[in-house]
C-alpha cells in the first residue's frame, strides 16, 4: 500500500468513523482524520487496517459542499485520484478531487462495500442469512406471541389466548372460575397483541393490593415490563412530560388512583390500545348511581379500542351488575337489562342443538328443524345434508357439525364476549376435603352474647354479620380493645393443635377482620413461638408482599400465615395444602375467593379446608348452611351467589336472632339445596352451557399445543440463537443443567444490547427448567435477547459482504459464484400486522458467471458446507479484480429477483384479502343476527385492507447482501 497526503481511506474495524483523510505521514506512522466524527487515529504504515476508497466509472458520489457527480472518467496523479463526470444537479462536466469528497459517504450497498474492501467474516454472512429467514418465518407463524410465555401449556389458557389474541381490538369477559388462571390467559393476550402489533400501548386497572404480584407476573412470565404508577410515581413523571401516563407504554394502576379526576383526565388523554380491568366484580353498578369506579372505568372503555375485563365471580354484586360489564364491553348491544335477561332465558334450545351436534350421531328431524331456524339467515342445507349422508367421510362430516356448532355460538348469546371456564369441564384438579369441628360456646361468649341480643345494634343485616364474630361482641361487652379474648377461645386451642401437629406444613388462616388475624398472630407467637406472618389491609403494599414471601419461603419461612378477607382476593399461595377458616364470610362468592387461594392451577395435594365453629351459635349455622345446603367447601358453587339472593332474608334472620326453635335452619338448608339443584341443572342446560363449549375450545382444530411444543423441541433454535452469540461476542459458559450463562464481553459487536444484563444472565431454552427455576431466563423466538439480537444483526451491515473458496476439484479452477441475498420489504409502514401477510421476505440467488441461477437446485446449507473462509488481504483483492464481472451480474439479477418478488407479492395480497374478507363476511353475517358486532370492526376491517393493497402495491426490493465465490482445486 502506498500513502500520500490527501488520499481517502476507511477504517476496517471502524467503518462508522466515515471517510477518513490522510493528514501526517511520519516515520513508520501514518495519521487519519475522520471529520465526520471528529476523530484522528495514527497507525503503523506496515499494518494499518485501513481500506483505500475507490468509485468506479458509472457510480455517483457525493461532494463535501452537497452536490452529486455520476462518474465517466477516472484520473490518478500523484496517487491522488480525480473523479471526472457530469453533476447531476446542473447537467455540467465536472472534476472532483478525491480530498474533496464528502465526510459523511457511507457504503450502504452491499456491493459499494464489497469493492470498497469492507469483506465480513465468513460466519457472519451465514448468521446475517439465517437471522433473516428465521425472522421471516417467525413472522408467518400462527405461533406468534404464544411461544415466549413462560407458562405450562394448559389447553383452556391457550385456546382463549388464541382465540381472541389475534381479534383487533378484544373487548371481551375472562370469568374463569377462581384460580384457572385469567391472568395468565390476559398476559398471553397483551403478549400477542404486543408482538403482532395490534397494540403498543397498555394500561392495566386492579386493585391496589395487587399491583405487585400483576408486575412480577408479566415480567417473569412475559418479560413484559409494566410500571406502576401511584401518587408519587405520578408527581415524578410531571417533571419530563405534561401527561404523566405518556411517559411510559405499559401501565398498571390501582383503580382507586385512577378514578381520581385529575389522573382520569390524564389516563383519557393519553392514548391507549388496550385496557386490562382486573377483579372487575368490584365494578359495582346501579342503574340510579353507578359507583365512582364503574364511572371511570366506563370512560375509559369508551375511549380505549380494546378491553379486557376479569373477574373469576361475574354474577357477585348481582346479575344487573354482570349486565353492566357486558354493558362495558359493548353498550349498543347490552343496552337494556330486561332484554338482556329475556334473551337469557331462550338459550336452550341453542343448547339442545349444540349438544346434538356434539354428540356426533344422526340429528333428529326436530334438531334439523331447530337448527334451520336458529340459523335462519345461512343456508344450512348442505351442511346438514353431509352430517346425514353415510356415504361421506368422518373427517368431513365432523368439519360440518363444527362449523354449525360454531355458527350457533357465534350468533346466540355471548359466546364472542364472555369466555368463562370450570373446574368441572377441566380435569385434572385435587379434591377439597372438608374437616368442620364444633368447639364449645365458652361462658365469656355466652354472657356478651346474652346481653347483646338484648340491646341489638344495626339493622338485621347488620344484627346478622355482628353475630357471627363473638370475640367482638365479647371486646364490646368487655369494653376492652385487647385480645384477651384468646386466652379462652377454644379455637385459638384448636389452632395451635393442628398447627403443631403438621410442623412440615404451610397452613393458611383467613379470618374476615383485621383484628382478628392479628389478634391470631399475636396468641400463635406469644404462646408457642410459632412462626406466623400477617396480611392484612393495615400494611403497606410492601409490607404485603414482604409478608406473602416470608410466607413462600422454604426454609427458614413462616408455617402460618394469617390474612383478612383482602389477602383472600388474587393472591398466589398454592404452594399450601391447610386452610383454616376461623370465621366465615356470608357471601359464598367469598368464600370461593377465600377456596381458591389454595385451589388453583399449580396445586398438587388434595386441600384439607378446616372450619372450627363454635356449638350453637350463628356461627354453627353459617357453616351447615354452606356444607349441607350448598355443599359450597367442597366443591365450586357457581349458583351460589344467586341461591344466597334468593334465600337471603331468612339466612339473615336466623343468624340475626340465632333462633332455630322451629327447626328454620334444616327448612332453609333444605330450600337451599333444591334451589341449588334447580338452578345448576338450568345453567347446564342453558347459558353456562354454551359458555363452557365456547369457551373450552373443543371446537378447535388447530394442534396449537402439539405445534407449540413440537416448536419448544426443535433443536434449530438452540443451534442458530448460540451462533448469534458467538458472533455477537456474547459469552456463554455452561451453567447447571440446561442452562447457560451469558455474559456481555468487551468485544461485543454492539455496544448496546437491550436485554442483556451487564452482570450477565443465566438462561434456558427448555420450558420445564424455566418453570422450575425463577430465577432462569427462559429463551425463546420472543425473548427480548433473541428479538434484539436479530434486530443487532439486520438493522447493522454484519454479514452484508462475503468472500470464500470452494474447494471443488470437478470445476474447472477460478470458476466464480455470485450469492445474492435480496429482501422483499414493505416500506414506509410501522404496521406491524402487515407483516402476517407479507413478512420480510429472503430471496436468494446463486449465480455462475453466466448469470444463470442454480439457488433452486443448491440449497444454502448444502452449498455453505463446501465453502471455506479466505483471509481478508486476498478477498480483498479478489473482489477488486472482478469487480466488473459482479456488477454485470447484479444488473442481471435483477428481473429473476423481480419476478420472484412479484410471485410473492401477489400471494401475500391473495392471503390478505382472502383473510380479510372472510373476517368481514363472517362479521356481516353475525351482524344480522347478533348485534354483538360493532360496526367499527367491520369497517376497520375494510380500512385496514385498502391501506395495505396500497403498501403492497409499492413494496421495494432491496439487495441485501453479497457473496463472492471463487473455486480451486484442493
Ligand atoms: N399455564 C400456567 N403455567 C404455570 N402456572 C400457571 C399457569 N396458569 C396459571 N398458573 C398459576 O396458577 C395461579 C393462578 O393463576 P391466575 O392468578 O392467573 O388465576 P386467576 O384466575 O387470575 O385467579 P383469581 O381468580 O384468584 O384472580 C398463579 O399462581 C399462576 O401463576
Amino acid at each position: 500500500m502506498t500513502f500520500s497526503l490527501g488520499q481517502r481511506w476507511i477504517s476496517d474495524a471502524e467503518s462508522e468513523l466515515g471517510l477518513g483523510t490522510i493528514v501526517a505521514i511520519e516515520g513508520r506512522m501514518l495519521t487519519l482524520l475522520f471529520p465526520a466524527s471528529g476523530e484522528q487515529r495514527l497507525y503503523s504504515i506496515q499494518e494499518a487496517p485501513v481500506t483505500r476508497v475507490r468509485f468506479n466509472i458509472g457510480d455517483e458520489i457525493l461532494s463535501h459542499d452537497d452536490w452529486t457527480l455520476l462518474v465517466t472518467d477516472i484520473e490518478e496523479s500523484n496517487e491522488i485520484i480525480t473523479y471526472i463526470g457530469t453533476r447531476i444537479d446542473t447537467g455540467e462536466e465536472a472534476r472532483l478531487k478525491e480530498t474533496f469528497l464528502n465526510n459523511f459517504i457511507k457504503f450502504n450497498k452491499p456491493q459499494d462495500k464489497l469493492f470498497a474492501g469492507q469483506i465480513d467474516k465468513f460466519d457472519r454472512f451465514v448468521l446475517r442469512y439465517k437471522s433473516l429467514l428465521n425472522q421471516h418465518e417467525q413472522q408467518r407463524s400462527h405461533l406468534r406471541g404464544l411461544l415466549g410465555a413462560r407458562v405450562d401449556l394448559i389447553p383452556h389458557q391457550f385456546y382463549i389466548a388464541e382465540e381472541v389474541g389475534q381479534r383487533h381490538a378484544p373487548r371481551i369477559l375472562l370469568a374463569d372460575e377462581v384460580g384457572l388462571g385469567k391472568t395468565i390467559e390476559a398476559g398471553l393476550i397483551i403478549h400477542q397483541q404486543l408482538i403482532t402489533g395490534r397494540a403498543k400501548r397498555v394500561l392495566i386497572v386492579l386493585p391496589e393490593n395487587l399491583q405487585h404480584q400483576w408486575l412480577v407476573e408479566m415480567l417473569r412470565r412475559f418479560n413484559l415490563h409494566f410500571s406502576i404508577f401511584d401518587e408519587s410515581r405520578c408527581e415524578e413523571a410531571y417533571l419530563d412530560a405534561v401527561n404523566p401516563f405518556d411517559t411510559e407504554q405499559l401501565v398498571l394502576c390501582s383503580i382507586d388512583l385512577i378514578r381520581k379526576q385529575k389522573h382520569l383526565k390524564n389516563a383519557l388523554l393519553a392514548t391507549w390500545d388496550l385496557l386490562i380491568v382486573d377483579e372487575a366484580h368490584h365494578l359495582i353498578w346501579d342503574k340510579e348511581k353507578p359507583s365512582a369506579q364503574y364511572n371511570a372505568i366506563e370512560k375509559l372503555a369508551n375511549a380505549i379500542p380494546g378491553v379486557l375485563l376479569l373477574t373469576a365471580t361475574p354474577d357477585q354484586l348481582g346479575h344487573e351488575s354482570h349486565f353492566a360489564r357486558l354493558r362495558l364491553l359493548d353498550p349498543n348491544r347490552f343496552y337494556d337489562y330486561q332484554a338482556f335477561v329475556n334473551e337469557e332465558a331462550g338459550y336452550k334450545p341453542v343448547v339442545d342443538a349444540v349438544n346434538q351436534l356434539l354428540d356426533g350421531k344422526f340429528l333428529s328431524d326436530d334438531a334439523k328443524n331447530s337448527i334451520t331456524e336458529l340459523l335462519s339467515e345461512q343456508d344450512v342445507e348442505p351442511l346438514l345434508n353431509v352430517i346425514t349422508d353415510i356415504t361421506i367421510d368422518e373427517a368431513e362430516q365432523q368439519s360440518a357439525q363444527q362449523e354449525l356448532i360454531r355458527g350457533l355460538l357465534d350468533r346466540h348469546g355471548t359466546g364472542r364476549l364472555l369466555f368463562r371456564n370450570t373446574r368441572s369441564a377441566i380435569k385434572g384438579f385435587p379434591k377439597r376435603l372438608l374437616k368442620s369441628v364444633a368447639l364449645p360456646l365458652p361462658d365469656q361468649y355466652k354472657t356478651a352474647m346474652k346481653v347483646s341480643k338484648m340491646m341489638p345494634v344495626g339493622d338485621i343485616a347488620q344484627q346478622a354479620f355482628t353475630a357471627l364474630y363473638p370475640e367482638q361482641i365479647y371486646q364490646a361487652f368487655e369494653a376492652s380493645t385487647d385480645n384477651s379474648w384468646c386466652a379462652f377461645d377454644p379455637r385459638i386451642n384448636w389452632l395451635i393443635d393442628l398447627i403443631q401437629q403438621n410442623k412440615n406444613e404451610k397452613i393458611l388462616i383467613i379470618a374476615a377482620q383485621a383484628q382478628t388475624a392479628l389478634a391470631i398472630e399475636e396468641a400463635l407467637r406469644t404462646r408457642e413461638a410459632i412462626k406466623a406472618a400477617v396480611f392484612h389491609e393495615g400494611l403497606s403494599l410492601i409490607e404485603r408482599d414482604k409478608s406473602a414471601a416470608y410466607f413462600a419461603q422454604v426454609e427458614d419461612g413462616a408455617q402460618v400465615m394469617v390474612c383478612s378477607e383482602i389477602g383472600s382476593e388474587g393472591r398466589n399461595f398454592q404452594f399450601a395444602h391447610h386452610l383454616v377458616l376461623f370465621d366465615l364470610p356470608i357471601n359464598p362468592d367469598l368464600l370461593e375467593q377465600r377456596i381458591g387461594r389454595l385451589d388453583r392451577i399449580g396445586q398438587r395435594c388434595d386441600i384439607q379446608i378446616y372450619t372450627p365453629y363454635l356449638k350453637d351459635t350463628s356461627q354453627e349455622f353459617l357453616q351447615q348452611w354452606y356444607e349441607q345446603g350448598l355443599s359450597a367447601f367442597t366443591q365450586t358453587t357457581p349458583t351460589g351467589h344467586t341461591v344466597y339472593e334468593a334465600v337471603k332474608d331468612q339466612l339473615i334472620s336466623l343468624l340475626a336472632t340465632g333462633d332455630n326453635s322451629d327447626n328454620q335452619l334444616d327448612k332453609l338448608i333444605q330450600h337451599t339445596s333444591t334451589l341449588n339443584n334447580e338452578l345448576k341443572t338450568n345453567l347446564e342446560q342453558g347459558r353456562d352451557k354454551l359458555l363452557e363449549i365456547n369457551s373450552s375450545g373443543v371446537l378447535q382444530n388447530s394442534n396449537l399445543l402439539d405445534d407449540i411444543t413440537e416448536m419448544d423441541q426443535l433443536p434449530h433454535f438452540t443451534g442458530f440463537a448460540l451462533q448469534m452469540f458467538d458472533v455477537l461476542g456474547v459469552q456463554q459458559e455452561d451453567s447447571s443443567e440446561h442452562c447457560l450463562i451469558l455474559k456481555p464481553t468487551e468485544h461485543m459487536l454492539a455496544s448496546d444490547y437491550a436485554g442483556l444484563p451487564e452482570d450477565g444472565v443465566t438462561v434456558t431454552f427448555n420450558r420445564q427448567t424455566a418453570l422450575s427455576r425463577d430465577d432462569v431466563s427462559y429463551l425463546t423466538w420472543e425473548h427480548p435477547i433473541i428479538t434484539n439480537g436479530l434486530d443487532i444483526v439486520l438493522s447493522s451491515e454484519i454479514g452484508t459482504t462475503s468472500v470464500a473458496i470452494l474447494k471443488n476439484n470437478s470445476l474447472p479452477a477460478a470458476s466464480t459464484f455470485l450469492e445474492l441475498i435480496y429482501v422483499v420489504e414493505a416500506i414506509n409502514t410501522d404496521n406491524a400486522q402487515l407483516s402476517r401477510f407479507l413478512p420480510t421476505t429472503p430471496i436468494r440467488l446463486l449465480l455462475d458467471k453466466n448469470a444463470k441461477n442454480l439457488g433452486e437446485n443448491v440449497t444454502f446449507d448444502s452449498f455453505n458446507r463446501q465453502l471455506t473462509p479466505i483471509n481478508r488481504h486476498i478477498s480483498r483483492k479478489v473482489a477488486a479484480a472482478s469487480q466488473s464481472l459482479i456488477d454485470q451480474l447484479i444488473k442481471q439479477s435483477l428481473p429473476t429477483a423481480q419476478s420472484l418478488m412479484a410471485d410473492i407479492i401477489d400471494e401475500a395480497k391473495q392471503n390478505m384479502q382472502h383473510t380479510l374478507q372472510q373476517e368481514s363476511a363472517r362479521l356481516l353475517a353475525l351482524k344480522a343476527v347478533n348485534p354483538n358486532i360493532r360496526e367499527d370492526e367491520i369497517q376497520y376491517l375494510s380500512d385496514q385492507q385498502a391501506n395495505f393493497e396500497q403498501i403492497l402495491d409499492n413494496t421495494q426490493l432491496k439487495l441485501d447482501a453479497i457473496r463472492f465465490i471463487v473455486s480451486t482445486h484442493s
